[in-house]
């Protein structure tokens, strides 16, 4: 196995520099636009996905990135357009040339920052080195004042070997209230918020304090104990959105497990790592409808090296393994189940349950 060292302390940092970026666009004003998926992306999404490419690609200049964003918005001449790629092009060089591990001297040209965001364009696939970047996972919970995450994962040879997350919006201590919802204005006044979690295969999972600097230590994280025979109490999450997971078929497979407690709502990859430090059991996100819709790699890659170097297993519903090597999506994979390893099959036998009563069992 190798070791990715030098990689995982490139990671941390990019993420940490765009991390701090988000934090910054929250704290001020968050310009978006509605994408050609009617999805929006912020001034935030583009800036964190050209702050973590253009370290990528100093450091290690051969990898591919699959990123979620390109640069195709912010070349138009609309003038909306032409202002947020304005905004853009200063939180990116504010985020370069912050004080720290690959400050960056000079800033970048428009053009330069234009291609970085680019550079998110390799279709993915089996063979090589590629990362996989959402610059911010839960753009909609970013807008709103929730949870999101600046999710960055290396796959190499169609295995994910490394994953960094940036939550800025968890604390850092996970026995602390969560900030409430939406409540944008508790998520700017909090200082005890701003977590990255780190994992790397084979060799466990960690989280460290966002705004420490790059040679704090990492603190092991590990999933909470959970048998069989506690099952019921267990604590499980889901999307806000409920076109993005089946909440009424969530509620059925709670039901089977004899687990009483409402879900807890959470936007992002902030699920899987809630799940990786104990703060939450199981992670449920069953397909809607005819189950159509293909998951992107980019919002799975990180949480699921992290839950499972914490002791968690993370599935799709059938409880196949998440397959990472066939391109920008996980198309042989329907919805995810992450779930602490030792009950993770009592959730699955539930999730086939549910699915046949909805005469979705196909899926
Ligand atoms: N129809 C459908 N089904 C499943 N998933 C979808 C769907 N549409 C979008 N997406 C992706 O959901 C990502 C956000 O997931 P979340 O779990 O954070 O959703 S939620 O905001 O809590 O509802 C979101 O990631 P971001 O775009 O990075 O926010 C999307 O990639
Ligand atoms: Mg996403
Ligand atoms: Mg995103
Ligand atoms: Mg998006």
């Amino acid at each position: 196995m190798s070791d990715y060292r030098k990689e995982q302390e490139v990671a941390i940092e990019a993420v940490r520099r765009a991390s701090l970026i988000t934090q910054k666009v929250l704290q001020t004003s968050i310009s978006s636009l509605t994408k050609s998926d009617k999805s929006p992306v912020t001034v935030g999404d583009f800036s964190a996905q050209a702050i973590i490419n253009a370290i990528l690609a100093k450091h290690f200049s051969d990898d591919k990135i699959v990123g979620e964003e390109d640069a195709d918005d912010l070349r138009s001449k609309d003038a909306d357009k032409v202002a947020l790629k304005e905004k853009v092009i200063g939180l990116v060089n504010e985020g370069l040339m912050a004080e720290g591990a690959d400050q960056l001297e000079k800033p970048l040209s428009e053009t330069e920052i234009l291609e970085a965001i680019d550079k998110g364009n390799c279709q993915g696939g089996v063979k090589g080195r590629m990362w996989t970047l959402d610059p911010i996972d839960g753009t909609k919970g970013f807008l709103r004042g929730g949870q999101y995450a600046v999710c960055l994962a290396l796959i190499v040879d169609g295995e994910v070997r490394l994953g960094v997350m940036g939550c800025p919006n968890l604390p850092i201590d996970k026995s602390a209230k969560k900030p409430q919802e939406g409540n944008l204005d508790e998520v700017k006044q909090r200082d005890d918020l701003g977590v990255i979690f780190v994992a790397s295969e084979g060799k466990g999972a960690f989280q460290r304090p966002l705004h420490a600097t790059s040679s704090t230590q990492l603190t092991p994280i590990k999933t909470r104990e959970i048998t069989p025979e506690i099952l019921s109490k267990a604590s499980f999450c889901e999307s806000v959105e409920a076109g993005h997971s089946s909440q009424g078929t969530n509620a059925k497979i709670a039901e089977f497990l004899g687990i009483s407690s409402p879900s807890v709502r959470m936007d992002s990859q902030a699920k899987y790592a809630s799940v990786a430090r104990g703060d939450g059991d199981i992670y449920l996100r069953l397909p809607v409808g005819d189950g159509s819709y293909q998951e992107k790699i980019w919002d799975h890659a990180a949480g699921c090296l992290i839950v499972t170097e914490a002791g968690g297993k993370v599935s799709d519903a059938k409880g196949r393994p998440l397959d990472f090597s066939i391109g920008r999506t996980l198309k042989n994979n329907k919805g995810v189940v992450a779930a602490h390893a030792s009950v993770h099959a009592k959730v699955i036998e539930a999730v086939r349950k549910a699915l046949e009563e909805e005469g979705r069992g196909h899926l």
